[in-house]
C-alpha cells in the first residue's frame, strides 16, 4: 500500500523564541528537521515525504540542504495560519484516495521505528491510528471556583505523532471547516464520527517546544 508522511513545520515557534526557526536549529551539529525525516526514511526508502515549511523559510531550508549535504527525497508544501491548514496544504499534494498518510511534527525527531512501523501497520484495518504514552505524574483539574481536585490519571494519555490514517478519510476530515478545537489530526478525523486508534508511543518522542526541550534533545542523541 501507498504511504505519505506530512511533516508539518509550519509554525512560529513562540515559545522556542530565538532568530532560528525552532525546526532549524541544530542539535548536535544536524537540524532537528533533518534528523525528523532521517528517521522516517531509515525505517522506509519508499514512503513519499512532504514537508510543510512557511514560504519564506523555504530558501533558507533548500541552503541548509545542500550545506549539510541532506538527500532525503522529499517535496515542500507552504505553511498555514494554522496547523491544520499547514496539513491541508501539505494534503494538496497527495493524488487521488487510495493509500496511507501519517501526519507528524517536524520538532519530533525521536520517534522511534517501532512506532512509525506499528501505526502504519494498524492503520491498514483502522483507518485513524494515534500513538500515546502514559501519564507518569499525577494530575489536578482546575475548578471554576478557582480550587482545584486530583483526576484519575489512568483516564488519560498523551498524545504524540506520527498520526495515521487511510488518505480518504484524511482527505475527507480536512475538508470540514477549521474550529479552534482542531490541535492535531486525530481531532479532525473525530470530527467526522470516526474512531481513533490508541498504540503506544515512545517517551523520548517529545516535541521540541520550548528551550528546556533542546537541552533533553542534546541528551537524547547517543552520536
Ligand atoms: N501554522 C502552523 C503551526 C504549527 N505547525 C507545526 O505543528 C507542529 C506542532 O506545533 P508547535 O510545536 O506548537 O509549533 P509552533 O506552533 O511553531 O509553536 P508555538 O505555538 O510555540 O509558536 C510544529 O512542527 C509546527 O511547525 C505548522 O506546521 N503550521
Ligand atoms: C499534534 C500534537 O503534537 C499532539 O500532541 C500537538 O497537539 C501539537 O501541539 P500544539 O501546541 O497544539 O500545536
Amino acid at each position: 500500500m501507498k504511504k505519505y508522511l506530512i511533516v508539518v513545520a509550519g509554525g512560529k515557534g513562540v515559545r522556542m523564541g530565538g532568530s532560528v526557526p525552532k525546526q532549524f536549529l541544530s542539535v548536535k551539529g544536524k537540524p532537528v528537521l533533518m534528523r525528523t525525516l532521517e528517521a522516517f526514511y531509515s525505517c522506509n526508502k519508499g514512503m513519499e515525504l512532504i514537508v510543510v515549511l512557511p514560504e519564506e523559510q523555504q530558501s533558507c531550508w533548500k541552503h541548509l540542504c545542500a550545506e549539510h549535504g541532506f538527500h532525503v527525497p522529499h517535496k515542500v508544501a507552504s505553511g498555514g495560519e494554522t496547523r491544520f491548514h499547514s496539513v491541508k496544504n501539505g494534503l494538496e499534494l497527495i493524488p487521488g484516495e487510495e493509500g496511507l498518510v501519517g501526519v507528524h511534527d517536524g520538532v519530533r525527531p525521536f520517534v522511534s521505528a517501532e512506532v512509525i512501523a506499528e501505526c502504519y501497520r494498524q492503520a491498514e484495518s483502522r483507518e485513524a491510528v494515534v500513538p500515546v504514552i502514559d501519564v507518569v505524574e499525577t494530575v489536578r483539574r482546575l475548578l471554576p471556583d478557582g480550587g482545584s481536585e486530583t483526576v484519575p490519571r489512568s483516564d488519560y494519555r498523551l498524545v504524540q505523532t506520527p498520526q495515521v490514517f487511510a488518505v480518504k478519510l484524511l482527505k475527507q476530515a480536512y475538508a470540514q471547516d477549521y474550529v479552534p478545537q482542531f490541535t492535531d489530526d486525530a481531532s479532525v478525523v473525530e470530527a467526522l464520527g470516526h474512531p481513533v486508534y490508541l498504540v503506544p508511543g515512545n517517551r523520548e518522542n517529545i516535541k521540541l517546544t520550548t528551550p528546556f526541550d533542546l537541552k533533553m534533545a542534546e541528551a537524547l542523541i547517543k552520536d
